[in-house]
């Protein structure tokens, strides 16, 4: 791989392994994104990191290579609420991707329409300070309520806020989709004070799915990352109908320990580990989310 532009981040691999696991046929990869390419989309004048392109055809290469058959593609914070370059990338997938938008809450039902014309099926609330000057919950509300039919919102928290969040998620009145699980704390364990709180506000409502994803992100014991496999191993067998996976290529601000695609993808079956699971994990469950006309 080329050296970085001045100023610009690389937070991918660039060779990333073959897994030894392969994905069922029509597996989904529900969890992604797209950078640029910035000559083309312009990154947000308040994005908090600057990486270098990262465009749909690298993005297609890794999905074909790691044994995929589709991507979700969630809007990236350096890209702001101008979602061209990920409609780009869905456009470009020859139906072979979705998306998650960020969007100014202040958005018109005609601009909504076309976000789905465009591939879109949900939006996305993040909480993340390092990641978002503001994230205002009464207007992330008034939007929530007026969403096409059929989509859902994604929310990205870290454990610490989850029971600040709560009255706000409990009035949004559109299934929830949580990133990275709120992000425990996975050295706790499968039955540690996170993994409980989780747990019990996936039990307050049966629309409430989240992504069991991230190991390169929650768990600091690194690469195989066994503490993660064992937190999160229960979970997804006790929320299997309700659970997504993703590589988040290209892994934004990851450039510090960055994690092989490969070795992701191998994670799949230590918590998902029968043919059952992943069935559900990588196929029944996205499709319900992004492509339920085809069931
Ligand atoms: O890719 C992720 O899910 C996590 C991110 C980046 C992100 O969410 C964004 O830029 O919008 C992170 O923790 O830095």
């Amino acid at each position: 791989m080329t050296a970085p532009e001045p100023g610009r981040i690389i937070s991918w691999h660039g060779n990333p392994s073959k897994p030894r696991y392969t994905p069922p046929a029509g597996a989904i990869d529900a969890h992604c994104h797209v950078f640029g390419p910035m000559a083309q989309f312009p990154f947000s004048a308040k994005a908090k990191y600057l990486p270098q392109d990262a465009g749909p055809d690298m993005l297609f290469a890794l999905r074909d290579h790691l044994g995929f058959a589709r991507n979700v593609i969630v809007q990236a914070s350096c890209h702001g609420t101008d979602n061209a370059a990920t409609l780009d990338a869905i456009t470009k997938s020859n139906g072979k991707a979705r998306g998650v938008a960020v969007v100014d809450p202040a958005i018109s039902e005609a601009d909504l329409a076309a976000l789905h014309e465009g591939g879109m099926r949900g939006i996305r609330f993040n909480f993340l300070k390092r990641l978002v000057d503001d994230a205002p919950k009464d207007k992330f509300l008034e939007v929530a309520r007026r969403l096409p039919k059929g989509w859902h919102v994604v929310i990205y928290f870290e454990a610490d806020i989850l029971e600040e969040l709560r009255p706000f998620m409990d009035a949004i009145p559109v299934p929830l989709v949580i990133d990275h699980m709120g992000r425990p704390d996975v050295t706790q364990g499968p039955d540690g004070a996170d993994m409980k709180a989780f747990r019990a506000f996936l039990d307050s409502r049966d629309d409430i799915w989240f992504k069991a994803t991230c190991p390169d992100r929650l768990d600091p014991t690194g690469d195989p990352w066994n503490a993660f496999a064992e937190a999160v191993a229960p979970l997804v067998a006790d929320y299997q109908d309700r659970v997504l996976w993703g590589t988040d290529w290209p892994h934004p601000n990851m450039q510090d320990v960055i994690p092989d695609d490969g070795h992701l993808v191998d994670m799949i079956p230590r918590i998902a580990p029968t043919v059952e699971l992943q069935r559900k994990l990588l196929i029944d469950n996205p499709m319900r989310l992004y492509w339920p006309e085809e069931l």
